[in-house]
């Protein structure tokens, strides 16, 4: 099977897969294979960027060396002289010979260049990765600071700078660095940024991995590449601004010299002798031209669009604007003592009309080695109740809620988390991401991600939290473990990767595992093993499990209580085993009903459910599924319906309940006046 892969970020290659799910071309994330090197090198723009390069880096090394000598040799008798046999350039107004300068400065302005650069991408870096470590408060200030320098042309930063820093070699460096490094800056956050969303990233959060190491392990090598890229045309572009400041006499001093300075001195008689402005000149335009070109051969080896078209993957708020009424509803309980206990709670994004909110009040619990099932439409908030519950709701969403308990620990936000609240997640909390491609960082082996969990938490040295990853992958049934430990994520197939993650939630100690669309990503059969896999870990050590999933027959068939969720609330919940002959709510009948069995009719069009899903900013007054509700009255545009106790185990929202026959599989689109058995 082909595995779907989402939008990758900049820091990553669209691979391939093949059947098995391993990469035919390079491996994901990390540095791109031999063949793809050699193919950039063999094309036109590969050729001229190694020439160029190697003939600069040459001249560099060398040009000082070889021709110091004949550079500096004064001539008085050809004084700025036009070019000739002796001297192909022409003299300066000493007589020096422009050909050897010019090659003997290759070394002062690529070095003064590379050096700018340096400072500007290590400014930029910290910058860029400053909003990740610091706080809220602090991240936004220097978010807020990198922008307005952003919003500043480079060159006008540079003499700014220039000016700050004083005339000179060193001045000039500085001021190149520090006007180079918001961009970079900038480009850093965007790509921390576009990472800091990927699972693996989420998985290492909510396994308690601190900020600093989340960064330097999980973010900063997936999005190495791009940096680089972007740096080695960065240096091209120092390059020109040196020669710039250089010419403008702010930069090199005699009497020292670099291309700058040379085209300075030359521009003083270009118009009878040009060839002393042109050759540092030409000089600057090849070397720049040398950077640039290996930067885009770069970007082209290893797949990234460079600095005119970084990719990113989409934004993931697609909320609308609008009210968002909160209402709490109270939690169900299992009958035993809750791992999770969730009461009104409420995730938030600022809209352009106002805050809209997805969850809109939600009640939940899970009891000790419980499985219960969230199901509902795209859109209806489950994974934003599963990012809440475990603290990965990102800024500028907002959770607020009741109650949000985990094992008798508050998790409510704003409720500073402690070391201690960190220990508890990153060891009793387990999640489990829909796409098993995108779960595990691509840069490092799978029993590594896998370890490091246990040294972390269980303060294991490198040795036994290695030993235990192996165990762990062991027992989730993945073949030869000892050897697949070593291996990267590109390396296993999909339902490996899924069954490598559930070990990764193992490798604590784990009270409850949140699943969000684990099999969605997966064919049937994987999807089979991996919901058996749940189900022998559940049952073998007691761990509650929390499967959110589209698919009612999925929940139906792994859980024991239904949770069915509408407009962020939950509006029906049953055991599994009555939700066929005993769901009430409208709406959860006609998620039912939409299931094609065996004996459904090929001839007649599978049955859907009318209208279109809630958006989270236009939530209807009243029963927020009554424009789409066969069975609604008048009362249902107008009274919001709560969640209460039908019967034992059975909680709904709803006016008009059905009475609770079995559900027919084309009822959603019978017309309710007419239906028999009816509706008090
Ligand atoms: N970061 C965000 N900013 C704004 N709105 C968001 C954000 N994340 C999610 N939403 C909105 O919240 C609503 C619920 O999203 P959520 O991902 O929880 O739905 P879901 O039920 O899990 O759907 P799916 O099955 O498609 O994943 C959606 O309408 C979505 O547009």
């Amino acid at each position: 099977m082909a595995v779907e892969h989402r939008t990758r970020t900049a820091g990553e290659k669209e691979p391939r897969t093949r059947e098995d799910g391993s990469r035919s071309g390079t491996r994901d994330g990390g540095p791109a294979g031999g063949g793809q090197w050699f193919g950039v090198l063999r094309s036109p723009l590969g050729c001229c960027a190694a020439g160029l390069l190697l003939a600069v880096l040459l001249l560099a090394a060398f040009g000082p060396l070889l021709w110091s000598g004949r550079a500096a040799a004064v001539d008085t008798g050809r004084l700025l002289q036009g070019p000739s046999g002796h001297h192909w350039m022409g003299t300066d107004n000493l007589g020096r010979d422009v050909f050897f300068r010019v090659l003997v400065a290759t070394r002062l302005s690529v070095a003064l260049a590379l050096l700018a650069t340096v400072l500007g991408v290590a400014t930029g870096l910290v910058l860029g990765v400053a909003p990740a470590l610091l706080g809220r408060r602090a991240g936004r200030a220097v978010t807020a600071v990198v922008n307005i320098a952003v919003a500043f042309p480079g060159l006008l930063l540079a003499l700014f700078f220039a000016v700050v820093f004083g005339v000179g070699t060193q001045g000039a460096v500085l001021a190149i660095g520090f006007a180079t490094a918001p961009g970079f800056a900038r480009l850093t956050q965007t790509l921390v940024a576009s990472v800091s969303e990927r699972d693996f990233v989420c998985a290492a959060r909510v396994a308690g991995v601190g900020r600093l190491r989340v960064l330097t392990r999980h973010v900063l090598p997936n999005i190495a590449e791009p940096l680089i890229v972007n740096a080695t045309i960065g240096a091209g572009s120092a390059l020109l601004a040196f020669s710039g400041l250089s010419f403008l006499g702010l930069g090199v001093q005699a009497p020292s010299y670099d291309w700058g300075r040379l085209l300075g001195e030359g521009l003083t008689g270009i118009y009878t002798h040009p060839a002393a402005a042109l050759a540092p000149g030409a000089a600057v335009v090849i070397a720049g031209l040398a950077f640039n070109l290996t930067g885009e051969a770069v970007a082209k080896a290893v797949g990234i669009p460079t600095a005119h078209g970084i990719r990113l993957p989409p934004p993931v708020g697609k909320a609308a604007a609008g009210k968002a009424p909160v209402e709490p509803e109270a939690a169900a309980g299992p009958g035993t003592e809750p791992v999770l206990s969730v009461e009104g709670l409420r995730v938030s994004f600022p809209g352009p009309h106002g805050p809209v909110t997805p969850v809109r009040g939600l009640g939940l619990s899970v009891g000790r080695g419980e499985s219960v099932g969230v199901v509902g439409e795209s859109g209806s908030g489950k994974s934003l109740t599963a990012l809440a519950v475990s603290g990965l709701v990102e800024h500028p969403g907002t959770v607020d809620a009741d109650r949000l308990e985990f094992l008798g620990t508050s998790l409510r936000d704003g409720e500073k988390k402690t070391a201690a609240t960190r220990q508890l997640l990153g060891t009793s909390l387990a999640m489990v991401f829909q796409d098993p491609m995108t779960s595990f960082n691509p840069t490092m082996r799978i029993g590594r991600q896998l370890s490091e969990v246990a040294e972390q938490h269980l303060g294991m040295n490198r040795r036994g939290a290695w030993a235990r990853a192996v165990e762990r992958l062991r027992e989730v049934r993945i073949p030869a473990a000892e050897r697949r430990a070593a291996q990267y994520p590109h390396e296993f197939s999909g339902g490996m990767r899924q069954r490598a993650m559930i070990a990764l939630g193992l490798m604590g100690r784990p009270a409850l595992i949140i699943a969000d669309e684990p099999t969605t990503a997966l064919d049937v059969t994987v999807q089979r093993q991996v919901l058996r896999l749940l189900e022998r870990v559940r049952t073998a050590d007691g761990v509650a499990l929390l499967l959110i999933s589209h698919d009612i027959n999925v929940v139906a068939q792994t859980c024991e209580r239904v949770l069915v969720m509408y407009a962020g609330r939950v509006v029906e919940e049953l055991p599994s085993d009555r939700l066929l002959t005993a769901a009430r709510h409208p709406y959860t009948r006609a998620l039912i009903a939409t299931v094609p069995h065996m004996e459904s009719d090929l001839d007649r069009p599978l049955p859907v459910i009318p209208g279109r899903p809630v958006t989270p900013g236009q939530v209807p007054s009243g029963c927020a599924f009554a424009p789409r509700c066969p069975a609604a009255r008048d009362r249902c545009h107008t009274d919001d319906p709560r969640l209460r106790v039908s019967e034992p185990g059975h909680r709904i929202a709803c006016w008009y309940p059905h009475t609770g026959a079995t559900v027919r599989p084309d009822e959603q689109l019978s017309d309710p006046t007419t239906e028999a058995g009816g509706r008090p």
